[in-house]
């Protein structure tokens, strides 16, 4: 098992809100990568949808140097694991939670009681680190059922969740709530009912409505995931509908926020259904007031559409004339800039799938970026963005980049 979180205080200090991209960070919710990630293997990689196998302790150290810098900027940094250890100290609720995840579908009626059992005789932190980490046959040893007599060793009966550092995807803050991922791909789905649990139980979150998926129906085939989701404007978002995110899982939520007023217009992107644009903040993400770090590859030719509500109920949607125009409108903006390397530049090409278009902007013109992609960051640089870089050996070989990695609960508004 691989070190725990660093502690943080989970004292309120700014309500939840976040009604832009780039106002002044104040509260992010990461995640420390621990033991889920030691868990991928070559068999097994393709599936939890990682490129690569991670030197843990490096992509810890990166990850922590990532939490420095946002704290350098005034931003308080909260962790899941912590928060989730916190709330699992209940021991109804930690009761509640395992026996949704630890299931007989994967252990069998036979064994399952037991495994649920050894669980819950874990401290809070440690059944966390089981949640996230997931739990192998090795752990629980044998002694009842097929499944733990016949399955090697390494078999896994609940599966890791490596993807747990991308906060970005699971959960959302759309203005003062919260809305949680249907997630598309499978491996995902356990991610969302953890963050459902501790925004459902943590004294933190008590006052902030979830605004959809807190009830934990499944919607599946229709999905998204909180990288296609870019708060642009007080009042607007602009949502990819990507190879994660369906039109129908975008109507779904465009739905729900309108019917509680949360915002009034959506920009839907039609993306191009490929690993490289898995999500719309891996080929666009907002770095200052108005203007855009994009990937013209693949940002140029974009089909968009307005989407508003329908007076007397229903959604209104129409063609809009142009991606740049799209996000100025979503962001309610006379115009927006973007800042973006050479169409057909392999550099770009090459940095686009490492994660230089996926930026944090921890506050007007200011961004977090990874430090291997100078090109790109000096494209911002001297498009007057001010880069933070962090190092980037390890954690891209997840395929996601600052702004997946962060899930923004806190922002200050912003003063036009
Ligand atoms: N917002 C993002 O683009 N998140 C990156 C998610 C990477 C993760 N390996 C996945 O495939 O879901």
């Amino acid at each position: 098992m691989t070190g725990a979180a660093p502690v943080e205080t989970s004292t309120p200090v700014t309500a939840p809100s976040v009604r832009s991209e780039v106002g002044q960070l104040r509260t992010v919710l990461l995640h420390r990568p621990g033991t889920e990630v030691e868990r991928i293997t070559p068999s097994n990689m393709d599936q939890l949808l990682f490129d690569e196998l991670l030197w843990v302790e490096h992509a810890q150290a990166e990850h922590d140097a990532f939490a420095d810098v946002l704290r350098g900027l005034d931003v308080e940094v909260l962790y899941v694991e912590a928060l989730l250890a916190e709330v699992v100290a209940d021991d109804a609720v930690a009761r509640r939670v395992v026996e949704r995840h630890v299931t007989e579908r994967d252990c069998g009626p036979q064994a399952v009681g037991r495994i649920r059992d050894l669980l819950l005789d874990n401290p809070p932190a440690q059944l966390v680190e089981h949640l996230i980490g997931g739990v192998s046959v090795e752990e629980v040893g044998p002694g009842d059922g097929l499944v733990t007599t016949v399955s090697g060793q390494t078999q896994m009966l609940l599966q890791p969740l490596p993807n747990a550092v991308f906060t970005r995807d699971s959960s959302a803050w759309i203005g003062e709530g919260v809305v949680l991922s249907p997630m598309n791909r499978l491996v995902r789905r356990r991610e969302t009912d953890l963050l459902r649990t501790v925004y459902s139980h943590h004294p933190r979150f008590a006052e902030a409505p979830i605004w959809f998926g807190g009830e934990g129906t499944e919607w599946f085939p229709a999905t998204f995931e909180g990288g296609d989701l870019l708060v642009v404007g007080e009042r607007g978002l602009a949502v990819g509908m990507s190879e994660r995110t369906t039109p129908a899982g975008v109507e779904a939520l465009a739905t729900r926020l309108f019917e509680a007023g949360v915002v009034d217009r959506v920009l839907a992107v039609d993306l191009p259904k490929v690993r490289a644009a898995m999500h719309l903040d891996t080929i666009v993400t907002q770095v200052d007031v108005d203007a855009f770090i994009t990937y013209p590859t693949m940002t140029a030719s974009l089909r968009a559409y307005a989407v508003t509500p329908r007076p007397g109920g229903g959604l209104h949607v129409a063609e809009h004339a142009g991606f740049l125009q799209g996000l100025a409108w979503a962001a309610g903006l006379d115009h927006a800039r973007a800042i973006e390397p050479a169409l057909g530049s392999i550099r770009a090409e090459r940095e686009q799938w490492n994660d230089a278009n996926n930026t944090l902007a921890v506050r007007p013109g200011v961004v977090v970026a990874y430090e291997r992609n100078v090109a790109t960051n000096e494209i911002l640089d001297t498009a007057g963005i001010e880069v933070h870089t962090i190092p980037s050996y390890e954690l891209p070989r997840g395929r996601g980049g600052p702004r997946c990695m962060s899930c923004p609960v806190a922002r200050d508004p912003l003063v036009r």
